[in-house]
């Protein structure tokens, strides 16, 4: 696996983890935009367990540094929920997938006793993050992000997820290992996803990936001015 590419400054404060180097272009092209000295911006891999290996890694060598780790990235929209373009906040972070299929329907981790499959994303700094997006004038919703391991690619998938977290309005493939990792830190955290796709049958020709990038990019220019 390659490494991780890292761009930090001296006095860093809030990490933001992104899957792919496209997605952690688009952060830095943002928070270009303002003085940025806060944050670090790192491309951790696709999917939850490479993502947590990475997220893990870089808070267990720096970690007293950071106030807030935030999961970054495009994401699938359910429809009605979100749309392209649109940008919504994590209230819940949620492993969809972790658990068991069962001839009578699934079973989450907490069903099974093995733990939990949801992380709170930190609401004092999901009121600071919104607030910086509300005064930019670009529009997010707080709704529970779904982490899979597959990406949706059924109607039926996409119904039974929903069926599973109610209220869910995206789905994306790290929030749940950056959340695991900084949770274990104690450190607070939460997820931030601009639409590219609708979650459902899958149709890659229909991914509007630019118009995602640049709602990313202009979500990080609302919080290059952030303050602690
Ligand atoms: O091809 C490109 O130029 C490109 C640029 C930036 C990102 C990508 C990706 O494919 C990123 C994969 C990443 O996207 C998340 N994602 C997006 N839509 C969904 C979805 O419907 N369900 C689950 N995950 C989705 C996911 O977090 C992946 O890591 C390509």
């Amino acid at each position: 696996m390659t490494q991780p590419s890292v761009t930090s400054t001296e006095h860093t404060r809030i990490l933001v983890v992104t899957a792919v180097e496209a997605e952690r272009e688009a952060v830095l092209r943002g928070l270009s935009q303002a003085d940025s000295v806060r944050y670090e911006v790192v491309a951790g891999g696709v999917g939850p367990a490479a993502v947590a290996a990475s997220t893990a890694a870089l808070l267990a060598a720096g970690g007293h540094r950071y106030e807030l780790v935030i999961s970054a990235g495009i994401g699938g929209g359910f429809p009605g929920r979100a749309d392209i373009g649109e940008l919504v906040l994590a209230d819940t972070i949620v492993s969809a997938d972790l658990g068991a299929e069962t001839p009578d329907g699934f079973l989450s981790v907490d069903e099974l006793g093995f733990g939990s499959s949801r992380i709170a994303a930190h609401a004092g700094w999901n009121t600071k993050l919104k607030n910086q997006l509300d005064a930019a004038g670009l529009n997010s919703t707080f709704a529970p992000i779904l982490t899979v391991s597959s990406a949706t690619g059924t109607a039926a998938t996409a119904a039974l997820r929903q069926r599973l977290v109610p209220g869910a309005a995206a789905e994306g493939m790290e929030g749940f290992g950056v959340a695991t990792a900084a949770a274990q830190l104690g450190i607070p955290v939460t997820e931030l996803r601009a639409i590219s796709n609708a979650v459902g049958p899958r149709d890659r020709s229909a991914w509007r990936i630019g118009e995602a990038l640049g709602s990313l990019e202009k979500a990080f220019a609302a919080f290059a001015t952030i303050t602690p």
